[in-house]
């Protein structure tokens, strides 16, 4: 297929773009929806204390004196941006979590008693958050081994050399995050192995090289939701063992699936145990 026709394939009503049409539809009418209701009740409740509050406030002409900033459309789009980038990529960040602390069970019961000690029964604040630095290192092992983003890709801005190739200006080099973590030249001989202590020194000693782990990639470009991410990770899993000890069900199979996300192909069923009992 031609660059041509695979660019007019895109406004053809196809099975496919007919699904991708009237879902867009379906989404944007919801966003439209919280916007009108964000705008109607502006002068008793605000904008609301979010980013779409945020980018509201931005945006109002009237409080600023100038055209809007984003249209309406851009701030639908960035809603979008926000939501795909963060929600399968930290609910499958927390699945991956919960895989391999049951099948350690002795990390389990380490990371409790950390829990257990920090925080007790309360729900964590942000400094005891800081504290976890077992809970942290589990969080990073998982990313390493599972990154919810295998690859990414960069287009070259210009012509440049990267170790000794010449890549000319508009190649595309695809990042291959999944094997570079489990490279043994820059990992060290365990580099298969699941064994969060690597990062006892922090992520830029954990391997040969300091920008070695690129879950949320390097550079200005990097992830710009990775402290919300780690933060939102730890307080799931802190109030988790807290709660439950779990071990995973006989009816687990494991086959990482990656579509867009590495995602576990049929689920992670579980089973828990309130420990309250
Ligand atoms: C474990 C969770 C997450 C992982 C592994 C992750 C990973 C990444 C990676 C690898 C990139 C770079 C993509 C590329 O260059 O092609 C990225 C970008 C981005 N992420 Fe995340 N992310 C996570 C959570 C989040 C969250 C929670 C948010 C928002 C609340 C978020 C928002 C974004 C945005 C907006 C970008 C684009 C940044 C830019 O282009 O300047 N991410 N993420």
């Amino acid at each position: 297929m031609c660059l041509w026709d695979s660019m007019i394939i895109r406004y053809l009503p196809t099975q496919k773009n007919l699904k991708i049409w009237k879902l867009d539809k379906e989404v944007r009418g919801m966003l439209t929806n919280i916007i009108k209701s964000r705008l109607a009740d502006k002068d008793t409740m605000g904008y609301g204390n979010d980013l779409l509050g945020l980018m509201l406030e931005a945006c109002t002409p009237e409080e600023h004196g100038h055209e809007p900033l984003l249209s309406m459309d851009e701030i639908i789009d960035e809603c979008k941006t926000f939501f795909f980038a963060g929600h399968d990529t930290s609910s499958h960040m927390l699945s991956w979590t919960m895989l391999l602390l049951s099948t350690h069970p002795e990390c389990e019961q380490k990371l409790r008693e950390e829990v257990v000690r920090e925080c007790g029964n309360e729900v964590p604040t942000g400094d005891v958050l800081n504290k976890l630095k077992l809970v942290n290192m589990f969080l990073l092992e998982t990313l390493r081994l599972y990154s919810p983003l295998s690859t990414i890709q960069r287009k070259a801005g210009l012509d440049l050399e990267v170790g000794g190739i010449t890549v000319p200006k508009g190649t595309v080099l695809t990042i291959p995050i999944a094997s570079i973590h489990r490279d043994k030249e820059v990992w060290g001989e365990d580099a298969h192995e699941f064994n969060p202590l690597r990062f006892e020194n922090g992520v830029t000693r954990a391997a040969n090289h300091p920008n070695a782990f690129l879950s949320f990639s390097g550079g200005p470009r990097s992830c710009i939701g990775q402290n919300f991410a780690m933060i939102e990770a730890k307080i799931v899993i802190v109030m988790i063992l807290q709660r439950f000890s779990f071990f995973l069900s006989p009816k687990y199979v494991h086959a990482p699936m990656d579509v867009i996300t590495l995602r576990p192909k049929f689920g992670l069923p579980m089973v828990l145990k309130s420990l309250e009992m």
